[in-house]
């Protein structure tokens, strides 16, 4: 029942379980089954099914004959768009989770009403009397067999093939048999998946896709997320759990650090044209800021190939990451998730921030370039971290930039709850004056050219991070 939630979670659709029994179970087995009163599964079932539109059913494990036949009725009294069988008899670990009695009412009720039912081959030869099952033509045979039994298709799965052998299932939809191949994955960590894939199954069957491509999809899903978690070390049993959530995990850094508005104080801001023109890398023009005391770092490659983005990105994250400084990129999304970085910086005319947010999550850095009272207010509801404001002065490092002076800046940081760094112009020559403007939120400067267009980017780092330094000392 967990992994089937985490399963339609992950798929995004909404799951309600109706529980049946209550296992003791872990990675080393199955060492207890509390099976619930049949009246009480028909309550849980009567509380689901007449309050929701249920789009479908996926069933697990169903202990007793007369459970079997709660599960009938309530179907008929609600009907459903697509019925899922997963005929859990034997656990994975070989443990018997519904003995032999309910054997008959499967055969002769529970499968004509079923669309799928998805038994794997210690399941598939339970249905059919003990029948040997060893090879893809045994399955298909079996695939033929169980469909005789009336569910309108049958996926046969062949997980438990000789390890020698590839992963293949046999789909078989009444006129046509279908082979779904995939590469074994070498892990310990398979504890749920035949419940997952039926879950998987049932969540994109309710997305409204045909059974031959929710199966296809759903078998992708679980290959993924096999994948994934292959290596994670749950419980001291021989078979772990997966990572249902992969999604969740996939741009999340081991430690997120979280965002303070004081790593704005001095943001180093890159520019591959100027580095190049002094003969440095991006990464060592990255150290050399994180040296000088950049306390914040932006990748701003407007000119690299996407692939060298990536890889340039991946090496100063793990720079910034060993000195604990955050790392954002400049309006790619895409290689922000790539490498693994802190967060992204947006402008008025980039991807919304809300939708930055929806991709890479909660605890991603979000900055919001904005000129003006109205971005500024919106920036803090769309749910940005922080604002850069700028160009405070004229640059030559953003083409056709409008400068907004100290006064476009002050109103910005008076529109927003939000902690504001200062972008456009500013260098050891005027650094102190921005400070000087003296608002709360305002909580630093950020620079390319004064760092980056200096023959030696630590030492202009530190001058530029004496400055700040004394402006705050003063404004204090
Ligand atoms: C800290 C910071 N503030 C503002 C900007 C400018 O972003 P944007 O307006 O999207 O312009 P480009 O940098 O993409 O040319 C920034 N990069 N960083
Ligand atoms: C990216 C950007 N956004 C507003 S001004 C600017 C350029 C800042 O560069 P410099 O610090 O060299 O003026
Ligand atoms: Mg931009």
């Amino acid at each position: 029942i967990q992994a089937d939630l985490k399963a339609c979670a992950a798929l995004g659709v909404y799951c309600s379980t109706v529980i049946t029994a209550v296992t003791a179970q872990n990675t080393v087995g199955v060492q207890g089954v509390n099976i619930l009163p049949e009246d009480f599964v028909a309550e849980q079932m009567k509380s689901v099914l007449s309050d929701m539109e249920v789009d479908v059913v996926k069933t697990g494990m169903l202990p007793s004959v007369g459970m079997v036949k709660v599960l009938l009725h309530s179907i008929k009294e609600y009907p459903v768009q697509a019925l899922v069988v997963d005929p859990v008899m034997v656990a994975t670990s070989g443990d018997v989770l519904a003995g032999s009695s309910v054997l008959p009412v499967f055969r002769e009720e529970l499968l004509p009403m079923a669309d799928l039912v998805t038994p794997n081959l210690k399941e598939a030869s339970y249905l059919l009397g003990g029948m040997h099952l060893e090879s893809v033509a045994d399955m298909r045979s079996a695939a033929k067999l169980i469909h005789d039994m009336g569910p309108r298709n049958v996926l046969v799965k062949g997980g438990d093939l000789p390890a020698s052998m590839d992963a293949v299932d046999v789909f078989f939809d009444g006129e046509n048999l279908y082979e779904l191949g995939s590469k074994r994955i070498n892990t310990r960590n398979t504890h749920g998946t035949g419940c997952t894939l039926a879950s998987s199954i049932a969540a994109e069957l309710a997305k409204g896709l045909p059974m031959l491509s929710a199966v296809k999809i759903a078998k992708r899903y679980v290959e993924t997320a096999l994948n994934y978690g292959k290596d994670m070390t749950i419980g001291r049993g021989p078979q772990g759990p997966f990572d249902h959530l992969l999604k969740l995990n996939v741009c999340r850094s081991v430690a997120p650090r979280a965002f303070s508005p004081s790593d704005l104080f001095l943001y180093a801001v890159t520019d591959s044209g100027m580095n190049e023109q002094w003969g440095r890398s991006i990464t060592d023009a990255v150290k050399a800021a994180i040296e000088g005391g950049a306390t914040i770092v932006q990748l701003r490659e407007k000119n690299l190939e996407t692939r060298d983005f990536i890889e340039a990105a991946k090496e100063c994250v793990s720079i910034c990451h060993s000195k604990g400084v955050p790392i954002l990129i400049n309006d790619r999304v895409d290689v922000a998730l790539a490498s693994v970085a802190d967060g992204v910086h947006v402008g008025q005319s980039d991807m919304p921030v809300s939708l930055v947010r929806s991709l890479l999550g909660p605890e991603k850095i979000i900055g919001v370039s904005c000129k003006t009272q109205e971005q500024a207010q919106e920036a803090w509801i769309n749910g940005a971290d922080y604002i850069g404001s700028g160009g405070v002065f004229p640059t030559n490092t953003k083409a056709n930039n409008k400068t907004i002076g100290l006064d476009g800046l002050k109103e910005v940081c008076f529109a927003s709850k939000l902690p504001v760094v200062a972008i456009g112009g500013i260098g050891l020559s005027n650094a102190h004056s921005v400070m000087e403007i003296n608002v709360p939120n305002l909580e630093g400067v950020a620079v390319v050219s004064a760092l980056f267009n200096a023959e030696c980017v630590s030492s202009a780092t530190k001058q530029l991070h004496e400055i700040l330094k004394q402006a705050v000392q003063t404004r204090k």
